[in-house]
């Protein structure tokens, strides 16, 4: 299979380094030091399920070098996506699927809009991985889950494929849904509670869920926005709290989340995409939503300054 990762960053470069192992196809995009690294000294992958090391790795700036191939993975995050979707276009031809890995419910809106819906198909990673230098990923924790699903539901030969490549990929455990909207909810439910509380308290998972006081705020975080999902006709499952909470718990007492170790290492952050949608969506259909609101006005400064609209040094 042809493949383009475009962004190959801790997400991207671990699962496109997979697909690679297994003899798929693939391309990198990336850009500046990343790039030269993955162009000298190919791509390094420790995992706690076996580690490997692919070199040479093709890789790339342009995505004009590449043209269309059969699967595109957007391996950037949710606010990088617009700047990436003229480059995008130059590997989509009229078979390509594009399979989003992103967090938050709306990545495939904003490629189906730009570069046509029926090429999308929604995916959800679930996996603890980060880009530690240049051409280097870490995935710690246990399995690297990939679920994907046609967005109308249907069991298309083109995802029925792609999900047999996934399976049979050593490292990914892969899934295939025919509900992934309120799949998207579930995880949205899962990484804003779980990123919104760590990032504000700066402490793990592990603290979060011993301390009485910031279990009560993860607690009413995911149940604010299992309304908001009911809210927009996307309702989970009843047991969406505890099943959230059964999810922190299997995770080291150090893990963190991706949005947190952005927010704690002073970067931009998937703030707006993750809590800000919640709050958004939550004031436009008069859903309650006081412990994200409280989060998210917590986090702006730092994310306005991490995004240059606000300069402060204390
Ligand atoms: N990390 C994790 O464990 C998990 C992350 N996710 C989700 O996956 C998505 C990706 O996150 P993650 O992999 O952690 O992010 P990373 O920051 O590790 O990777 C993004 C990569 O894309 C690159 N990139 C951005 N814009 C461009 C561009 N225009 N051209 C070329 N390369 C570009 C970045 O380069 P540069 O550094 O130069 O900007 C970076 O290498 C997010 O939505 C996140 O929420 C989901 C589950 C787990
Ligand atoms: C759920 C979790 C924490 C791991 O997949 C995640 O999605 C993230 O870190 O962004």
């Amino acid at each position: 299979m042809r493949i383009a990762v475009y962004g190959t960053g801790a997400v991207g470069g671990y699962y496109g380094g997979r697909l690679a192992q297994a003899g798929h196809d693939v391309t990198f995009i990336a850009r500046g030091e990343n790039l030269r690294a993955l162009q000298t000294n190919g791509l390094r992958i420790d995992s706690t399920l076996g580690d490997f090391h692919l070199n040479p790795v093709k890789a790339v700036s342009d995505p004009a070098e590449i043209g269309g191939v059969d699967v595109v993975i957007p391996g950037v995050k949710t606010w990088q996506l617009p700047p990436i979707l003229p480059g995008m276009a130059k590997l989509v031809g009229p078979e390509t699927i594009i399979v989003t890995v992103q967090n938050g419910v709306d990545s495939h809106l904003v490629i189906g809009e730009a570069l046509g819906h029926e090429h999308v198909i929604a995916g959800i990673t679930r996996l603890f991985s980060t880009l530690v230098e240049p051409g280097h990923i870490v995935h710690g924790g246990g399995a690297a889950q990939f679920l994907i699903g046609e967005l109308d539901g249907s069991l298309t030969p083109r995802v029925q494929r792609f999900y047999e490549t996934l399976k049979a990929t050593h490292g990914i455990t892969a899934e295939l849904t025919t509900d992934i909207q309120t799949e998207l909810w579930a995880k949205l439910v899962m990484i804003t509670s779980f990123g919104g509380v760590g990032s504000v308290t700066r402490a793990p998972i592990g603290v979060l869920l011993s301390v009485p006081q910031t279990r009560a705020l993860l607690e009413g975080s995911i149940r604010e926005i299992a309304a908001v999902a009911a809210s927009q006709g996307h309702p989970l499952a009843a047991d969406v709290l505890e099943k959230s909470l059964a999810f922190f718990k299997g995770q080291p007492y150090l893990g963190t989340s991706s949005l947190q170790r952005d927010v704690m290492a002073g970067k931009r952050s998937e703030l707006d995409s993750l809590i800000g949608t919640v709050v958004r969506l939550a004031h436009e259909k008069n859903v309650p939503a006081p412990v994200n609101e409280t989060i998210y006005a917590a986090l702006l400064p730092t994310e306005l300054k991490a995004r240059g609209e606000l300069e402060f040094t204390i």
